[in-house]
């Protein structure tokens, strides 16, 4: 499956950033279909499958899962949606550049990279607050540092990588929402 450029989007950025945040909005004013790869785990950990058990005990401890199977489920999911989609919107893909590699040549090139930007302090502050009401087993403090520590390791240097195609837009997300808003829709009307 190749799917065009501009039909692409990436947002990617730490744990607790806004990432899901900003692609509701993305969504509601824009139309692209959103796949997190979280939501889509986490779909498969509720599913109570045998690949649900073991997806569900390396995200607990904040690892990341096998790359095969995310972006097979990823792959899977645009293909469920490619009739109605006016675009994809892949929220949390790729967590390390490998992903984002196996990604360019199995599906193809994205346009753009939302780089949903936040100091540490700010996203572990969210993630705890999130955690009174997600139910999510990950937003706990032990997995949080985890999480966060496996990010600035594997994560960012996503961003060096399609620094190089020129795709990245730096997201300022210590702003409110709304403004935050703002300058997405900046970089995502800059396509057209
Ligand atoms: N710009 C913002 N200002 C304040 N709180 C925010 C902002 N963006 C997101 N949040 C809050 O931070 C938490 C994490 O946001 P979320 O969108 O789930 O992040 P991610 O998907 O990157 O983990 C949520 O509880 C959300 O309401
Ligand atoms: N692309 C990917 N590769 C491997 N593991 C992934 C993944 N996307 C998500 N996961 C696993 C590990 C993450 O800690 C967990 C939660 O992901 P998430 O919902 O995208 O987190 P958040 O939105 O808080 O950044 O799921
Ligand atoms: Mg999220």
């Amino acid at each position: 499956m190749r799917i065009s450029t501009e039909d692409k989007i990436l947002s990617n950025g730490g744990p607790g950033s806004g990432k899901g945040t900003q692609c509701e909005k993305i969504v509601a004013k824009y139309g692209y279909t959103h796949l997190s790869s979280g939501d889509l785990l986490r779909a498969e950990v509720a599913s109570g499958s045998e690949r649900g058990k073991q997806l569900q005990a390396t995200m607990q401890k904040g690892e990341l899962v096998p790359l095969d199977t995310v972006l097979e489920m990823i792959k899977e999911a645009m293909i469920a949606k490619a009739d109605v989609s006016k675009g994809y919107l892949i929220d949390g893909y790729p967590r390390e550049v490998k992903q984002g590699e196996e990604f360019e040549k199995k599906i193809g090139a994205p346009a753009l990279l939302l780089y949903v930007d936040a100091k540490a302090e700010t996203m572990v502050k969210r993630l705890m607050k999130r955690g009174e009401t997600s139910g999510r087993a990950d937003d706990n403090e032990e997995t949080i540092k985890k999480r966060l520590d496996l990010y600035y390791k594997a994560t960012e240097p996503v961003i060096a990588y399609y620094e190089k195609s020129g795709i990245v837009r730096k997201i300022n997300s210590e702003l409110p929402v709304d403004e935050v808003f703002a300058i997405v829709e900046k970089a995502i009307d800059e396509l057209k």
